[in-house]
């Protein structure tokens, strides 16, 4: 038995932060969610699960990888069709690799959906996106296009992503700053950890996500850009916060980081609206609209590299390819 299926995802930007696990195995946030998926960040797995292999094989961008996130994640897979059968799973990540977007969010996405048609499981896109959610908490919002919203729940058959605008017809769009980044980052679920057991601001950090996500729903349904870019930054300003707080202390901010946002305020000063936000890495994604775009780009061009500034739109869930 051969069965091969592909899939895109796309990666996204959370306006407001997940960040802390109260379940790190089924992957149960703290607090709700939101993010933008985004067009220009994509990730293409074909996965072929074959009665003849011996073993799960993973390749990335044509590199054999030892990752055993990925047989956890097939194990689900298997768990659910009820078969044993090992598979071969190559990705491909669009995302320039110095950009350090590529995300586990499109990777996971596009996984749960190529895995699971190939062992012949027919799921909805709820339960594609709790699935995903095994692999990756960012991953159950990229099965969905634009502006997405993930219920925390509290188990795993209720903590999946719902779409909230599917296809974002009004201006906003955003400006990713690739900033150099010379030391290795703590990737985000460790970072996540550290500050859940250590930071003294954690649980006050969850309680201001439960309002910021109640304003930013209302600041989307008013298509008010600025609103959604005021609370975008400052949820990502509460969020780092608990990185700087946890101890012993950490940041993903770099000093091209901090200059970054500062050019995103003095642009703002100017009356451009555009606002900034961060993941965890030192690169800085600006909030802001179609129509103002290239006159971002012309003033930070001299001072990032107009190669370092990449335009993303609202993109699309995933996908069948
Ligand atoms: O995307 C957001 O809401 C915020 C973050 O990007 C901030 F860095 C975290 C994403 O964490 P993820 O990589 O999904 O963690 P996993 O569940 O441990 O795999």
């Amino acid at each position: 038995m051969k069965n091969k299926v592909s899939a895109r995802a796309h990666t996204n930007i959370a306006l407001i932060k997940y960040w802390g696990k109260q379940d790190p195995d089924l992957i149960i946030p703290y607090n709700n969610s939101l993010s933008l998926t985004l067009e220009h960040f994509y990730t293409d797995t074909t996965v072929t699960f074959d009665d003849t292999l011996s073993e799960d094989t993973f390749f990335l961008n044509d590199q054999r990888i030892n990752d055993k996130k990925v047989v956890h994640f097939l194990d689900i897979v298997r768990d659910k069709a009820q078969k044993n059968v090992f598979a071969k799973v190559e990705s491909t990540n669009h995302v320039p690799t110095s950009a350090g977007l590529a995300s586990s969010a499109s990777a996971y996405a596009a996984l749960a959906l190529a895995a699971s048609s190939a062992i012949g499981l027919q799921l909805t896109k709820r339960e594609l996106s709790r699935l995903a959610r095994r692999g990756s908490g960012s991953a159950s919002r990229s099965i969905f296009g634009g502006l997405v919203e993930w219920e925390k729940g509290h188990n795993d058959e209720d903590s999946f992503a719902v779409p909230i605008e599917e296809n974002v017809t009004w201006d906003i769009q955003m400006i990713a700053i690739m900033i150099n980044s010379h030391e290795k980052e703590i990737d985000s679920r460790s970072g996540m950890q550290h500050s859940v057991d250590t930071s003294p601001f954690y649980h006050d950090w969850v309680k201001t996500t439960e309002q910021d996500l109640i304003d930013m729903k209302d600041a989307i349904s008013k298509r008010d850009l600025a609103k959604v870019g005021q609370i975008a930054e400052n949820n990502a300003m509460k969020m780092h916060a608990t990185t700087l707080s946890a101890n012993p202390s950490f940041t993903y901010f770099n000093p091209d980081s901090i200059r970054a946002m500062d050019a995103v305020k003095n642009l703002r000063k100017s009356g451009i609206t555009c606002y900034f936000t961060m993941d965890a890495g030192p690169n800085v994604k600006i909030i802001c609209s179609k129509a103002e775009t290239p006159y971002i780009l012309n003033k930070l061009s001299p001072l990032f590299g107009a190669d370092n500034l990449l335009v993303a739109k609202p993109g699309p869930g995933a996908t069948i390819i």
